[in-house]
């Protein structure tokens, strides 16, 4: 049974667990100093048409975290939604990697941010017993699914290097908003302002690990014993860095971000229609939200299905993931559409 509580429930996609194999030739030196850690990172390069610094880590929250106190002070503070996985599913990893930084939640529509609510929060004090907004975090694709166009990136960026803030991208399911927008990833990373990138790959179908993209490589400089010290340096990283390679190198990554976003659109579709059911945002990735009536939550998890509650605001979330089959999104239908006559 397939399920869609998250698209971590997935396993390793056939092109990762290939690269994870050839890599487990022999040995090979430690600590990133192998081979396969420079072609990726120089691929990543390569893809972002820019000499960016990469780092790989072990998950997604500790990327942000390091990335975040790599970028602030701990008396200073990090704008972010108020709805932002680094401020509800991060159990303060970015407060306690800062040593103290405070995240200061902004409202906005469809989980993203907006110019207003940032000019806001850096304009409310500039009195000594404020923290100084010095970072802001946004979320592309977005927790609830929705995704920034590149002019929405812009003008964030506009504003917070006009302030002084380092820009900060949480893209742990950003190859579902590439695949969404279709545009090269330069266009709406670095063209548009962004400083640092939080790759996710374990969503995308590696079997662990995210990559950090400094493109402003000056912010990078401390950054690998920040790592070491956090226990998020792995001494055989061959094997956290290689499956990027089989991800990359003929675009499996966007295939199977463009395979998960088209099995949401596929159950979206079939929530139409449905009575007492309304899709709370836009299907714009892989994610789907909508208010469900409690006796339809209730029977589907009878029914075994597993999904969240707790992210966004309110209703369930169905998360579809590179492996996602359009049989399991119909039977997902089927019994959404028994329980809820
Ligand atoms: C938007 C977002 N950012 C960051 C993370 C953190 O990833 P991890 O669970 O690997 O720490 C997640 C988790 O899935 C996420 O959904
Ligand atoms: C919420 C949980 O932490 C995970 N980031 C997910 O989206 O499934």
């Amino acid at each position: 049974m397939q399920h869609f509580a998250s698209d971590n429930y997935a396993g390793i996609c056939p092109e990762a667990l290939a690269a994870l194999q050839a890599a487990n030739a022999g040995h090979a030196p430690a600590y990133g100093e192998d081979e396969w850690t420079q072609r990726v990172s120089d691929r990543l390069r390569a893809l972002f048409e820019t000499d960016c610094d990469v780092y790989f880590v072990f998950n997604g929250t500790a990327a942000n975290s390091l990335a975040l106190a790599s970028l602030c002070q701990s008396y200073q503070s990090v704008i972010c939604h108020e709805i932002a996985h680094v401020d509800t599913d991060e159990c303060g990893a970015p407060e306690f990697f800062s040593n103290g930084a405070k995240l200061l939640p902004a409202r906005g529509a469809n989980g993203k941010l907006t110019v207003d609510a940032v000019t806001e929060l850096i304009t409310r004090r500039n009195d000594i017993h404020y923290p100084r907004p010095r970072v802001l975090t946004l979320t592309q694709a977005t927790e609830v699914g929705t995704v920034y166009r590149p002019d929405e990136i812009a003008a964030l960026a506009e504003l917070a290097h006009r302030y002084g803030l380092h820009v900060h991208m949480d893209g742990a399911r950003f190859a579902n908003a590439t695949a969404s927008l279709g545009l090269a990833p330069a266009e709406f990373t670095w063209r548009a302002g962004v400083d640092v990138l939080c790759f996710g790959g374990t969503k995308m179908g590696l079997p662990v690990g995210e990559a950090v993209v400094f493109f402003d490589r000056k912010l990078s400089e401390d950054f690998a014993w920040r790592c070491k010290q956090a226990g998020q340096l792995a001494s055989k990283m061959r094997f956290l860095s290689a499956p990027w390679l089989g991800m990359l190198e003929d675009g499996a990554w966007l295939r199977h971000a463009a395979h998960a976003n088209a099995m949401a659109q596929r159950l979206a579709a079939g929530l139409h229609g449905i009575s007492g059911i309304r899709l709370l945002f836009e299907v714009q990735a892989n994610g789907v939200f909508c208010s469900l009536p409690e006796p339809v939550m209730s029977g589907l998890r009878e029914r075994g299905w597993r999904f969240y509650t707790f992210i966004g605001t309110d209703g369930a979330r169905f998360m579809c993931g590179w492996d996602t089959l359009p049989e399991s999104v119909d039977a997902l239908l089927a019994d959404i559409r028994t329980l809820a006559r």
